[in-house]
């Protein structure tokens, strides 16, 4: 067994973490370290892949250390923060200039001029995403005509998300993707093997600097020799929400997971058949297995867990995020407050990314815990309209099952039922995006012959059921509706 360790790298927003998992699924140890958020400006939102790559190099060492040397590890499986792009020049694997994070804004106008011109239609039959500064396209569009380190890089230039920089980084020469990340960037057609030229072309992006897409499993190269002395095969890779999907067992269609990190994603299992959204949903892929793709109808809400952070770090509300579920269970409502969290910009289903956020209903009555606990209950609300939309698009949620950091949160997880009004199902493993990166790097080095079978890695759920009037609940909706309604342009 102990020859059959995985180890995962699981690249999040926040943090840089290695983990290392038996092929029973059990965790057999973890490291942890937090990454500097670069905020330049508003609405920008920076990463430096040097020092993604040396904590994630420390923490790797560290796992394989435990683990009793590289030859003790059977694969590495790798899962990412999705969108966030790094260029770097393919000589040294030095970044190139700072990584612009999913959340930064600053190519609205560049996809506002496209949209202008009439592109959305285009962009959308082919990626199954809409014209939103979220995806990697037109960030690396606004790369190339600014920072001059990257426009005169000529051969030397690579582009990648954050899995295929480290993958560089790792084998000292592979330059791939995963079609799960791929289908994150705009510039890939979801039935398409290759780069689209039309896209390139949009975006003014020459093919030549990007990665080479492949599977999320199977043999992805191998770490160089001088890193960790034997060399360790690199057999899994997937975004992180689709890992998480993946990690929460949802392998048959219809089957849906909510991820809360510093985002909040929705994923549902849509099969071999892209699914096309009529309510601003995104379609993408959740994964490829020997050149086949599997696909999901998603959701994405961009302030999640950021808001704790944000409501810690910068407003001093709380010293703790998990403080805020005693200041929520010590008051019995919001008496009026909402928190509409469009820090930065609103995702699906609104897609604006202009829209600010609000905190209305306030009156002299109005405390901290009122606060905290409205930006607590903005979660199930934005969770609420994407249940809605997913509904309008066919996919009904039978049930939910739910992961990420803020899922430690017990008086959220109860809201969650209460609003969406169906049974919510938690993991007694919340790590599930790791876990599901690990089945994948699993079966990409034939421990188990599909997901399925590493399927068996997956613990148990506890579920919560639904425990409120819905009298309550339509007026708690209906106050959300006007709050959203505030923030929204037309
Ligand atoms: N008990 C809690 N209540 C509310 N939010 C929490 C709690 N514990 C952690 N969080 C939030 O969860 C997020 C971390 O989740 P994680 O899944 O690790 O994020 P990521 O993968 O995006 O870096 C942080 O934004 C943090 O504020
Ligand atoms: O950092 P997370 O886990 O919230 O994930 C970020 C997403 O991948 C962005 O699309």
């Amino acid at each position: 067994m102990a020859a059959q360790q995985i180890l995962v790298i699981d690249e999040g927003t926040t943090s840089t973490r290695a983990m290392l998992f038996g092929a029973d699924g059990k965790l057999h140890g973890s490291q942890q370290e937090e990454l500097q958020q670069y905020y330049p400006a508003p609405g920008l939102v920076e990463h430096n892949a040097a020092e993604i790559w040396d904590k994630t190099l420390r923490c790797c060492k560290k796992m394989i250390e435990q683990a009793g040397g590289a030859e003790k590890i059977a694969a590495i499986g790798i899962t990412n923060q999705r969108e966030t792009i790094v260029a770097w020049d393919k000589r040294t694997g030095e970044p190139l200039g700072k990584a612009i994070v999913w959340q930064d804004r600053r190519t609205a106008s560049i996809c506002d001029e496209l949209k202008a011109k009439g592109f959305e239609p285009m962009v959308q039959a082919k990626t199954g995403l809409l014209l939103d500064p979220y995806f990697s396209g037109s960030k690396i569009s606004w790369m190339l005509k600014n920072w001059p380190e990257i426009s005169t890089a000529g051969d030397n230039l690579a582009f990648g998300t954050i899995e295929s920089y480290l993958i560089y980084r790792l084998t000292g020469d592979h330059h791939i993707t995963d079609a799960s990340n791929a289908s994150r960037t705009m510039l890939m057609a979801l039935d398409g093997d290759d780069w689209d030229d039309e896209l390139l072309g949009l975006f003014g992006i020459p093919k030549k600097a990007l990665p080479k897409i492949v599977d999320c499993a199977g043999d992805l190269g191998r770490t160089s020799v001088e890193l960790f002395g034997t060399p360790i095969a690199i057999s899994g890779s997937a975004g992180d929400q689709q890992a998480a999907t993946i990690g929460q067992a949802c392998l048959e269609v219809g089957q849906t997971k909510a991820t809360f990190g510093t985002g909040a994603f929705i994923l549902t299992n849509s099969g071999e058949t892209p699914p096309k959204s009529e309510n601003r949903l995104l379609s993408t892929v959740l994964f490829q297995l020997n050149g086949k793709r599997i696909y999901a109808l998603e959701g994405s809400v961009f302030v999640a867990g950021s808001l704790m952070q944000w409501l810690r770090d910068d407003i001093g509300m709380l010293k703790f995020a998990g403080e805020s579920e005693d200041l929520a269970r010590s008051v019995d409502e919001t008496s009026g407050v909402y928190l509409v969290p469009a820090l930065s910009g609103l995702g699906a289903p609104h897609w604006q990314a202009d829209a600010k956020a609000t905190i209305s209903g306030l009156s002299f009555s109005s405390t901290k815990a009122h606060i905290v606990r409205a930006a607590l209950e903005a979660m199930a609300y934005q969770c609420h309209d994407l249940k809605t939309a997913f509904s309008a698009d066919g996919t009904d949620w039978q049930s939910l099952r739910i992961d990420g950091g803020m899922v430690a949160n017990d008086w959220l997880v109860q809201d969650l039922a209460d609003i969406l009004d169906i049974t919510v199902e938690r993991p007694e493993f919340f790590e599930t995006t790791a876990l599901g990166t690990a089945m994948l790097a699993s079966v990409g080095c034939g421990i188990y012959a599909s997901l399925e079978e590493a399927s068996s890695m997956i613990s148990g759920l506890e579920e919560h059921q639904p425990n409120i009037e819905s009298s309550r609940r339509e007026a708690r909706l209906a106050g959300w509706q006007k709050a959203v309604q505030s923030v929204l342009s037309n």
